[in-house]
Order: structure tokens, then sequence, then C-alpha cells
């Protein structure tokens, strides 16, 4: 199968599924998973710079908010598809409560691929499209933030024009935003900087020494290129990274900095200096201690997944990884760190800077990231610590476990689920 012809969502459903099952919840719970609460398709006409106009598709999946608003970054890539935008709601909705933060989750994306607008045409496409969507936002109803092809920049256009509709500022709509607009501090590594701390306490229990560890790197924008960056400050000697024009390749470790000043020249990793070029299955099969895929769903297979030599792989992207390729690296012994873990420290920053823009009161950038780091480990911890105790699932099942757990615990106690008892008992209730 392509990896075009791979559905997340029919992914993230068999797996909900399978939880479901698992904890011996009712059938109900399931139906009130398997399928986002709302979903908005939205069209919308931009201007270009010729004057012509073009009509831009895009979406806004709403997946559950029995524990908050909801919440979720928007994608720009030519490839968005309504399925992919509700998976990674899905995802969201799941990710939040394995941080414990009080959100639901969503995801907006639009077809677009942004690197063929002028900056005006971005502008208008990213007012217009948060215009479109504005009827389903609000502080205390949906709050989105930054993905693939969106930044702080975005953000900041999206949150002005949200502005203009209301006629007021409502700084907390929106995440991610520069740090002049009621940004928050830390928050453009949160991801990153997350996904390295689980790296790190994946480590610890492996026992495996992070300095001196070799490690790859697929993907090299907000996520990957500062994952990386972060890596060798723990010791990590980085060997491997790409985007999606290629990739480079130094067994005695990469120059991150150079990579990053020689990628923002040419727009590529590719042909940096003192680097070879290699490819994305190349990567996957390196001799390195750990492997961080951050850049689109479904770069780990079935048909690649038994090449891979890392000890750890924590998923920095969303859905990375298949199900038949999970079940090869379990068989394996890698331990894989889910999405829904791995890349949890973005949105809790997010729930961070929400917090601050409520209050009018700002952090420091080391209050930030002891908070986060703090969260990461007990989260991390938590996972893994269901995963040794059961022996029938592997890192994303026991996360799955936790997530719906907390999820349909949420929803009874709202009255969601009738009055007739929906599982025998809870799983946090066990790990006590
Ligand atoms: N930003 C955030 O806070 C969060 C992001 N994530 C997830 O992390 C992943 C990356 O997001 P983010 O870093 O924000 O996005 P960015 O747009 O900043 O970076 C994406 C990177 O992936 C690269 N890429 C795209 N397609 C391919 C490909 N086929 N092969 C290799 N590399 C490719 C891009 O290449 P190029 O530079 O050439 O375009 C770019 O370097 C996504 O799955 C996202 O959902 C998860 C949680 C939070
Ligand atoms: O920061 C956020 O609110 C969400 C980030 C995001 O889209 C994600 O975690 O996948």
């Amino acid at each position: 199968m392509s990896k075009q012809q791979i559905n997340s969502f029919e992914i993230v459903q068999g797996l909900l599924k399978d939880s479901v099952k698992q904890l011996n919840l009712k059938p109900v719970v399931y139906d009130m998973f398997k399928e986002p609460n709302r979903v908005m398709t939205v069209a919308v006409p931009v201007e270009m710079d010729d004057g012509s106009v073009k009509v831009f598709v895009g979406y806004r999946s709403q997946h559950n908010n029995a524990l908050g608003p909801y919440k979720g970054g928007i994608r720009f890539h030519q490839d968005v598809t309504l399925d992919e935008v509700k998976a990674l709601s899905t995802w969201m909705s799941l990710k939040c409560a394995v941080v414990g933060i009080p959100y639901g989750g969503a995801k907006g994306g639009v077809i677009v691929d942004p690197k063929k607008l002028s900056p005006t045409e971005l502008e208008r496409l990213s007012r217009g499209y948060i215009r479109a969507i504005a009827p389903m936002l609000g502080e205390e109803m949906d709050i989105p933030a930054p993905d693939v092809n969106t930044n702080g920049q975005v953000m900041a256009w999206m949150m002005d024009e949200f502005a203009k509709q209301r006629g007021f500022n409502e700084f907390g709509v929106i995440t991610g935003k520069p740090m002049i607009l009621g940004g928050s501090a830390g928050r453009v590594e949160a991801t990153a900087r997350g996904c390295v701390i689980t790296v790190r306490e994946a480590a610890k229990a492996l026992g495996l020494n992070m300095n001196g560890a070799n490690a790859a790197v697929l993907g090299f924008g907000n996520v990957g290129g500062i994952a990386a960056r972060l890596l060798v400050e723990q010791g990590v000697k980085v060997i491997a990274v790409n985007d999606s024009t290629g990739g480079a390749y130094n067994p005695m470790g990469l120059d991150i900095a150079l990579l990053q000043s020689h990628k923002n020249k040419t727009g590529s990793v590719k042909g940096c200096p003192g680097t070879k070029e290699i490819s994305s299955d190349e990567i996957l099969a390196l001799k390195c201690d750990i492997l961080i895929p951050a850049a689109l769903e479904n770069q780990i297979t079935e048909e690649n997944a038994g090449t891979i030599k890392a000890k750890i792989v924590a998923e920095g992207a969303n859905g990375p990884t298949t199900p038949g390729a999970d079940k090869i690296l379990f068989q394996n012994k890698v331990l894989v760190v889910p999405d829904v873990l791995a890349n949890a420290g973005g949105v809790t920053v997010s729930y961070f800077e929400w917090v601050q823009n409520k209050a009018g009161y700002y952090w420091t950038e080391e209050e930030v990231n002891s908070r986060l780091e703090c969260r990461m480990v007990e989260a991390f911890n938590c996972v893994y610590g269901l995963f040794k105790k059961r022996r029938d699932v592997d890192m994303r099942g026991a996360a799955y476990l936790l997530a719906v757990d907390r999820i349909t615990e949420g929803m009874r106690l709202r009255g969601w689920l009738g009055h007739k008892s929906v599982y025998e008992s809870r799983v946090e209730d066990k790990l006590a």
C-alpha cells in the first residue's frame, strides 16, 4: 500500500476500538470517539497578486470537548485531506488527556502548497481561512495553534483577523503567537523540547547514556530542526537529518547551526558542506540509538520498519508509524514513544500561553521550561508505568488506554454516556 493510500483516520479509529475493548467499555464509548463532534469544510477565495482569484478548500475538525475547549493546530499543505484533519483532531483529544491538560481535540487544515504563495497571498489566505471558521472559534470554544507550514506570523495574522471580527483583542483565541502579541516564552521550542525530554526518560528506562548516543531525525522544521539542536545540547551525536527535498549525513555528527543556515539560504538541508546526501529509507536503516520522525504521517511502514536499528523511536510527528510497523518495532524491542506523548510539549506550552493570556501575567522562559519538564516527565512515567504493568500493550497502547480512560470519565460525569455503568474499573485507579 502506498503512503498516500494509508488512511490515518481509519488507523486511529482501529486503535481506539482496540482500547475501548481492552478497557471493557460499552460500545457507546467507541461511538463517541470514532467521529469528531463537529467538522466544517470551507471554501476560501483569495485574491492573488496578479489580480486573479483562487479558491482554497480548508477544514476544521472538532473531535471531543469533554475535558475542555477544543485545541489543535492548523496545517497548510498540498496533501491535506478531510480524513487527515479528522485523524489529527482525534490525536489532539488523546494527547491533551495524556498530558492532563484541560482541553479537547481539534485540528485545521488548508489544501495549499504555501511555498507557491507570496507573503501577501499567504496573509490573505490566513485571514480568509480564519474568517471562514470564526464561528467555531473562541478562547473558551476552540483555540488553534501552529502545525506544518504555519508559524508565529501566521498566528499573528489570524489573531488580528479574529480581533477585527469580534471588535476587541482576544489573545487567548490562538496560541503560538509571537511573544510581543501575547505569545509564551518557550512555545517555539516546546514541541521539540518535550520530545527530547521523553527521549531522555526513555533512555534512562533502557539504561542508555544520552551522552555519546547517536540519533537521526526525519524533518527539519519547527520540531525536527529544534529537536536536532536540543539533542546535540544533551551530548547526542546527530548523524542524519532530512527535509522534503533530501537528506544530509555525517557519521561524525552534523553541525546543526551550519545546517540551519544552509537551509535558510537554500531552502534545503541537502548539499550542506561537510555532509553526504542520504535518502529517507537510508536514514531509517542507519545504525543509531535514537530516531525522531518529525515530518508527516506514515513514514515508518511495514516495508521499512524491519530495517530500523534505533533502540528508541520518539514520534515528534503525528502519526508517523503505521500499526503494521508498530508490531514489527515491538517484536524487535524498539521502544516507541508515541506521538500523543512525545510531541505533547507543544500543546502543553500552548496551554501555558492560554493561561498567561487569561491572567494577563507572563512567565519567564525558565518558568515555562520547568513546568513543561514536570508535565512531560509525569506523563512519560504514567504511560511507561502502565506499559510495564500490562503485558498486552505497547507504549502507544498504554497511552491510548490512559487517554480513553480519562476522556471516558469526563464524558460519564457530564452525563453523555447515560446512567448505566460504562466500565468495571478505571485504569488510573489501578495505577495508583
Ligand atoms: N509545530 C508544533 O508545535 C507541533 C507539530 N507536530 C507535528 O510535527 C510534525 C512536523 O511539524 P512542524 O515541525 O511543526 O512542521 P514544519 O512545517 O515546521 O516542518 C515540517 C518539516 O517536515 C519536512 N517534510 C515534509 N515532507 C517531508 C518528507 N516527505 N520527507 C522528509 N521531510 C519532510 C519539511 O520539509 P521542508 O522544510 O522542505 O518543507 C519540514 O522540514 C507534524 O507531524 C506536526 O503535526 C506535533 C505537535 C506540535
Ligand atoms: O499547540 C497546540 O495547540 C497544538 C499543536 C498541534 O497541533 C499538535 O500538537 O499536533
